[in-house]
Formats: C-alpha cells, structure tokens, sequence
C-alpha cells in the first residue's frame, strides 16, 4: 500500500523540552488511522506540525511525496477537525460548508451552480439532507461534527487531521458517530489520522494505531497486534486492558513485588523490564484451588465487581497494595458473588503473560 504521509525524524520542542523527540512513520492511503497517547506525549503537537500551524525544528515531511514543511497549512491539501468544531454562528449549515469550497487557497470555486451541487452531495454523503437551511445554533453536537467534517471534505483534501473529534460529545453520540466517521471516511476514500485519549476509541476505529509515548512512536499496529502484542509494558499499560507489574527476570522467573512469577510464555526486549497478564487471561478460584502446573498463582483480596455489558470487571488488591483487575466475559462463565474483603487466588497460564525485557 503507498504512503500518503511521510514522517521522517521529525522533532520539536519548546523552551528546550523536546514535544516529538524523533517521529517517523509512513500513513498509509486510504486509511483510518488513530493516533493514541496519554495526556502531553504530543498528539496535538504532531497534527499541527502535519498542517503547518507549527514549524519543526528538523526532520522532513513529505505529503504525497512532496516535502511540505515550510509550505503553508492552507497549501498543503490537508483538512483539519477541530474539538470545538469551529464553525460560523452567523451562517447556515449550507453556507457553512460553502464557505470551504469557495475560499481554499488553491483552486476555489466560485460557480455558484457547482457550489451548491457540490455542497448538496457532501450534505448527503455526511447525512444531514434537510437540514441545509439551518442556523448553527439549531443543531446538534452531532450534527455540527458533521457539518465540520463536511465543510474540510467539500475542499477534497487528501487527508484529513481530526484532534479529538467526539471529545465534545456525549458519551452514547460518541459512540454512534465512531461508526458514521468510519463509514464516511471509506465513501470517500481520503486518509484520516484521528488523534484520541481513548483506547477504545482508537482500537475501535483505526485500521492502523500509532501509539506516541513522550514524543515517540512507541508502536505502530492493527488493533488485534497492538491488543494481544503490546511492544512495552508502557503500551500496554496505555491500552488499559493489560494488569503490569515491574521487576525483572532472574532465571526461569519474573521477580515482582508480589513475588516471583514463573516464565513460560514469550519474553520481548523492550528496553525496559515488566510483566503484563490481560484482564480477561486471568480466573478467579478459591484460595485453596491447587493452580496446575502451567499456571501462575497470586492471592488477592476482592474490592468490588463492575458490570460492563457482556463482562463483568472485578477488582483485587495484592499484598503490596497495587489493584489489580480481572474482565470474566459472561457468556464465558455466568457472573459469581465474591466475598468482600475475601481472599481469592487469581490464576492464569504463563505461556498468557507477556514478559518484556
Ligand atoms: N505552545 C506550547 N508551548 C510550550 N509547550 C507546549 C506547547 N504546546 C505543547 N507543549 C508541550 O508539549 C508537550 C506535548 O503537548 P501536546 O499538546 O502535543 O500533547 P497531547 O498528547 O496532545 O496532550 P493532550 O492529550 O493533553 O492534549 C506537553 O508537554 C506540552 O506541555
């Protein structure tokens, strides 16, 4: 598949302290991409820097193989989303989405007949047919995120940046236009990179993920690989799915705080030790359940269960105080009352564990 953007060692910091400490990556065309990161590891850095708002102190760009850093956002042919939509109160919903055909920077259209056609098709692409004649203020949140999305469209970038995009919507909207972003994306074939907190969000949506973790990619995979193969323990702590705990390897064990847990299953250098055991790889026995001879035992003491859908969450502390987590799907296994405060063993399969290096 070809690339439509190229990252190549691109860096940026301010007042010395770095932002993005060395990116590279090649988007893919005709993509869903998701761009996740904790809070300050330079999601919203990158994107300006895609779209020019931001100047990098080195490294290249290059956008449909062409060099772009120093050419300015509005000649660049990407599109931008912003959370807060940033759409114009005074217009239409149709005026709105006009107003990207007829004032980009290259090639604007000025026909009326052919911005109202346009304009009409993108009103049906994002689904808001009757609403044309709108004010802003008599819509939806929902809504507006398609009008956003439709007004960069209709000025047929080649990709769209969208930062945080359903942050300023509901959590079930949120949830709804996951599905219509995706649907709307593959009509029209343009590659999206969607920057998000949420790990759901960026498994749910990205055919790619790009994980940034302090300026850097940290990982770059399908929401399957990055799911079940981590490339570091603080992956997968970002992932939010995965109970870690530090230490390091001495032998045919992984020594932690709650002590030594037997080796058996993969072990992947990452540059920094730590042992990473799924919510959902881990059963709950009685305390005196014998673990058979494949299997790592801990103890912890129930805290509370969580109902989540078609799972249920419970939640242990270990003797050094940490939480620790274990997903029981119900269709697995129907749900059981523990004991609070009781103890409980907590098993699952070493050749399950991830071991990092
Ligand atoms: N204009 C700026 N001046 C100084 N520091 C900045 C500026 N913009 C970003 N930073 C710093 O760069 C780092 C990366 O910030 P950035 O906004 O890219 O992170 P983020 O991953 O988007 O975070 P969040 O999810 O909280 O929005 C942070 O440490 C931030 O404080």
């Amino acid at each position: 598949m070809s690339s439509v953007l190229q990252l190549k060692n691109v860096r940026k910091a301010f007042a010395g302290v770095p932002a993005l400490a060395g990116i590279d990556a090649a988007l893919a065309d005709n993509s869903y991409i998701s761009l996740l990161g904790p809070s300050g590891s330079g999601k919203t850095t990158l994107l300006r820097v895609i779209a020019g708002f931001e100047q990098p102190d080195g490294g290249e760009i290059l956008f449909a193989g062409r060099r772009i850093d120093g050419v300015p956002p509005h000649e660049r042919g990407i599109g931008f989303v912003f959370q807060n939509f940033a759409l114009f109160p005074h217009l239409s919903v149709a005026q709105n989405i006009a107003f990207g055909l007829e004032n980009r920077a290259i090639d604007p259209v000025t026909d009326g007949r052919i911005v109202a056609a346009r304009v009409r098709d993108m009103i049906g692409l994002v689904g808001l047919s009757g609403l044309e004649d709108r004010a802003i203020t008599q819509i939806s949140g929902g809504q507006k995120q398609r009008v956003a999305l439709a007004r960069t469209l209709v000025t047929e970038p080649s990709m769209v940046l969208l930062d945080e995009p359903l942050g300023a919507l509901d959590a079930n909207l949120r949830t709804r236009m996951r599905g219509e972003l995706r649907t709307i994306r593959e009509r029209c074939g343009v590659t999206f990179l969607h920057v998000t907190g949420s790990e759901t969000e960026a498994l749910a949506m990205g055919d790619t993920v790009l994980v940034l973790d302090r300026g850097r990619i940290a990982q770059s995979a399908d929401a399957g690989t990055l799911y079940s193969r981590p490339a570091s323990a603080d992956v997968a702590r970002f992932l939010n799915c995965y109970n870690i705990f530090p230490g390091e390897i001495a032998g045919e064990s992984f020594v932690s705080p709650v002590g030594a847990l037997a080796l058996g299953g993969l072990t992947q250098a990452s540059g920094k030790p730590g042992y990473a055991i799924r919510y959902d790889r881990v059963s709950i026995r009685p305390r005196d359940a014998a673990p058979a001879g494949d299997e790592v035992r801990i103890e912890g003491s129930f805290v509370a269960s969580e109902y989540s859908g078609a799972a249920v969450n419970s939640f242990f502390t270990l003797d050094d105080g940490r939480v620790f987590e274990v997903e029981t799907h119900l269709s697995h296994a129907a749900p059981e009352a523990y004991e609070e405060r009781g103890r409980y063993a907590l098993v699952w399969k070493r050749e399950d564990a991830l071991v990092f290096a």
